[in-house]
């Protein structure tokens, strides 16, 4: 019986805070109580006992019992700021039935009507920086994938310049922070935001109701998706998921781009194969879903990026029943992370994973299921992660043919990891097309 099993080893911290403060500064906070304990140890994090699991082993033991031991848990303003209705709130047979419905959206078909706007949006985005010599890219990108997202997904032109955007930014700070409904607090100006972006939403839903022609973007898609019942999304849900793809389709992409850009600056040889892959394509910028998939080598670099710097460090669950992992005891009404950054740096799963060797990720290597999991996994697994490997093919896939890049030296590379891991002098870079 699980009850009489010792609880994980490690520590509560402080009272109430626990040891939230070092989860959220320390960027080798599990690496060390890992090395102290082994895969699995106890804390406190945002004022609830936790206990953190890595390793394949703990991956798969909690995306395997999605609904039986867990379920998924949010921090309140989250919670609050994605709304009720949000796919990644729901739960159970709800959250199942929705997820059904908007999978329509990131269908072959679907993604490939895509392709024309990502690779617009993406070479009006790269002459530009052409034309600037010095740029602090990874602001830069989050206007880039946002401009993408607002175009594919509610059909809002260059997003990032618009009043949409800019309450989109506010909304996004308030996400994970704390939930106090007082004047000029974080949580406040979020929740006023996420209003206004909610009308404007509608707006926007209501004017495609009444149109004629069918636009190419996410929310066609969606407004005429049905459940097995033939019932279609209300309004208020409608809305609900569609600031949730914003957000999801957003800060993640950001991070990993803005990866695969430093690490291409920092490993010239591999940047060369890529180069050279591509040069066996066409080079008129008219990417077809059929080239993309033939980039096998780009493949193995950017699962490599997704490896090395995993956009979403883990999961947050909470225990529902009372359960057993690796002889201690996992408490009902705790809650889990499970860790996917750390899990990528196993030594056992790859050797010396620090280096960038996109080797690993050769077809004839053979990958161990739950041992890379950028997207998570099991019924929880990415909604949009075809969308997100698809930008990021495009993006790299232009990117390297026509343009080179250099660091601007002395700039702090150190990673900031919160919300999802980014270069803390924002990335400056040299930047301008290829002498052909
Ligand atoms: C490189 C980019 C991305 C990464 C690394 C990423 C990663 C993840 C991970 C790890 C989860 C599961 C979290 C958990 O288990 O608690 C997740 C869920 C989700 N992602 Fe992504 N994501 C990316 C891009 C996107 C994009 C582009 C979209 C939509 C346009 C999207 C939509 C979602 C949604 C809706 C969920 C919730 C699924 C559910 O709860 O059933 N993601 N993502």
């Amino acid at each position: 019986m699980s009850s009489s099993l010792p609880l994980p080893p490690g520590s509560s911290g402080l009272p109430v805070i626990g040891e939230t403060f070092g989860f959220l500064n320390d960027p080798d906070f599990s690496t060390k109580r890992h090395k102290q304990f082994g895969n699995v140890f106890r804390t406190n994090l945002f004022g609830r006992s936790t206990i953190v699991l890595s390793g394949v082993d703990a991956v798969r033991f909690v995306l395997l019992n999605e609904n039986q031991y867990f379920v998924i848990s949010w921090p309140p303003s989250v919670k609050t700021l994605l709304g009720s209705a949000s796919v990644p709130v729901q739960q159970g047979s709800l959250h199942q039935q929705r997820r059904k419905l908007l999978v329509q959206a990131f269908q072959p078909r679907a993604l490939a009507s895509y392709i024309p706007t990502m690779t617009s949006i993406t070479q009006n985005y790269l002459d530009r920086w052409a034309q600037k010599e010095t740029i602090r890219w990874y602001p830069e990108l989050r206007n880039y994938t946002l401009d993408i997202a607002c175009q594919l997904i509610v059909g809002i032109s260059s997003g990032s310049q618009t009043r949409f955007g800019e309450l989109f930014e506010i909304w996004v700070k308030g996400l994970f922070s704390v939930p106090l409904k007082l004047p000029g607090t974080k949580f406040s100006q979020a929740l006023t935001s996420r209003q206004l972006l909610l009308d404007e939403i509608e707006r926007v839903v209501k004017a495609r109701q009444s149109q004629e022609n069918i636009e190419s973007d996410s929310l066609s898609l969606l407004l005429n998706a049905k459940d097995e019942e033939g019932n279609r999304l209300s309004i208020d849900e409608l809305k609900d998921q569609v600031l949730t793809l914003l957000f999801a389709g957003h800060e993640t992409l950001t991070s990993a781009i803005a990866s695969f850009c430093l690490l291409m600056a920092q490993h010239p040889a591999i940047l060369e194969r890529l180069r050279a892959e591509q040069s066996q394509f066409k080079n008129d910028d008219l990417l077809t879903l059929e080239d993309l998939k033939q980039m096998d080598f780009l493949d193995q670099v950017l699962k490599e990026v997704l490896r090395v710097v995993s956009p979403v460090g883990g999961g947050f669950r909470e225990v529902i029943q009372e359960c057993e992992f690796d002889g201690y005891k996992i408490p009902k009404g705790s809650q889990v992370l499970y860790e996917i950054g750390q899990t990528h740096q196993d030594s056992t799963l790859y050797p010396n994973p620090k280096q960038f060797d996109p080797e690993r990720f050769n077809p004839e290597q053979k990958l161990e299921p739950f041992s890379h999991v950028p997207f998570g996994g099991g019924i929880r697994e990415c909604l949009g992660k075809e969308f997100a490997r698809l930008e990021m093919r495009i993006f790299a896939a232009l990117l390297v043919r026509n343009y080179e890049w250099e660091l601007v030296p002395g700039q702090n590379l150190d990673l900031q990891m919160i919300p999802t891991p980014q270069p803390k002098d924002g990335l400056q870079v040299k930047f301008r097309r290829k002498a052909s």
